[in-house]
């Protein structure tokens, strides 16, 4: 029998997706064995830095994918939003499973949602994407950084002075925190979520079919379809580097994808926002893209990635 060696950091998130993974697999009664590999990446090494400034996306994700061709691991669970939208050489997503909540979940320690804060009030967040969908919607609020997992977070939400915080639902609910802590859940439609949030991409060899049959067992080809436009729209705009950018995709009852898509000035003054709907998950994503770099988000992407020096 064919023992799976998966790689996974090693944070609570990390290591609940990937056990998730397994459990999935044996409820199906796979006939393989399965075991957790954990991986420390530069981004977890990382703790008071904002880490838009230290170096993007891929922060998560190189150390597994050295892992995977020097055969160490066999795959990884990533969160599909921690995935650059260019696959390393080689390397593929074989499942996209079905999606948690992908909306973000705002916590206030006062329990007042974001639009009863009291003026001024402090949100943290490292997510140039989340400040700047609270600074349209609330200019007078200060956005403070914030970095650590869930756990690190919700303690330094508590003890270091913020008012707020804002975390992705499908973090709190997979490592199985109580949803009471949650003050509001914020509507896609004002709070666009990241390409890709709340699903997770298993990662494995383009050249292991073996495991490419498997991981098409726990593949859910509708959530794939969604995540597929977000992230063609993320693709075309460039979107590698942790820019305000956002894009969230339905699908509706004719099977169309519906997909709303934002870029951003961090502080908020600047926004593109657009909504386009059809059969072609890729191609929707790309004329939104398109669309939106042409009537001036480029210049505004430009800048940040000047800011944080890409
Ligand atoms: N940026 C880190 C990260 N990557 C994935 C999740 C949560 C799970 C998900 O979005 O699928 C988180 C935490 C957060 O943003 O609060």
């Amino acid at each position: 029998m064919r023992k799976i060696i998966i790689g996974s950091r090693r944070s609570n998130l990390a290591m609940t997706q990937t056990r998730w993974v397994i459990e999935k697999f044996k409820e199906l009664g796979v006939p393989y064995e399965f075991e957790i590999k954990e991986i420390v990446t530069k981004g977890d090494q990382i703790l008071d830095v904002t880490l838009s400034k230290v170096g993007g996306k891929g922060l998560f994700v190189k150390e597994i994918e050295k892992a995977m061709y020097d055969g160490e691991i066999d795959m990884a669970v990533h969160s599909m939003k921690d995935l650059p939208s260019h696959m390393a050489e080689g390397l593929t997503v074989g499942a996209v499973p079905e999606r948690e909540d992908p909306r973000d979940a705002f916590i206030s320690n006062s329990g007042v949602k974001l639009m009863d804060l009291p003026e001024g009030a402090v949100v943290g967040t490292s997510s140039l994407r989340r400040g700047a969908q609270v600074l349209i919607q609330r200019p007078d609020l200060k956005i403070e950084w914030i970095r650590g997992n869930i756990e690190t977070r919700l303690r330094k939400c508590r003890e270091e002075g913020y008012d707020a915080i804002i975390l992705a639902a499908a973090g709190l609910k997979r490592v199985g925190w109580d949803p009471s802590i949650v003050s509001e859940f914020l509507p896609p439609e004002t709070c666009i979520p990241a390409v890709g949030q709340g699903a997770l991409g298993i990662e494995c060899r383009e050249d292991d079919q073996e495991l490419l049959d498997l991981l098409k067992k726990i593949d859910d080809p509708l959530t794939a379809r969604t995540v597929s436009a977000e992230r063609s729209f993320l693709h075309t705009v460039e979107g590698g580097c942790q820019v305000p950018i956002g894009g969230y995709a339905t699908l509706m009852e004719d099977n169309q994808v519906a997909l709303t898509a934002l870029v951003a000035s961090p502080d908020g003054k600047q926004v593109f926002k657009e909504s386009i709907t059809g059969h072609d998950p890729v191609a929707i994503g790309k004329q939104a893209a398109q669309k939106m770099l042409d009537e001036g988000a480029k210049e505004v992407l430009d800048k940040v990635k000047a800011e944080l020096g890409e």
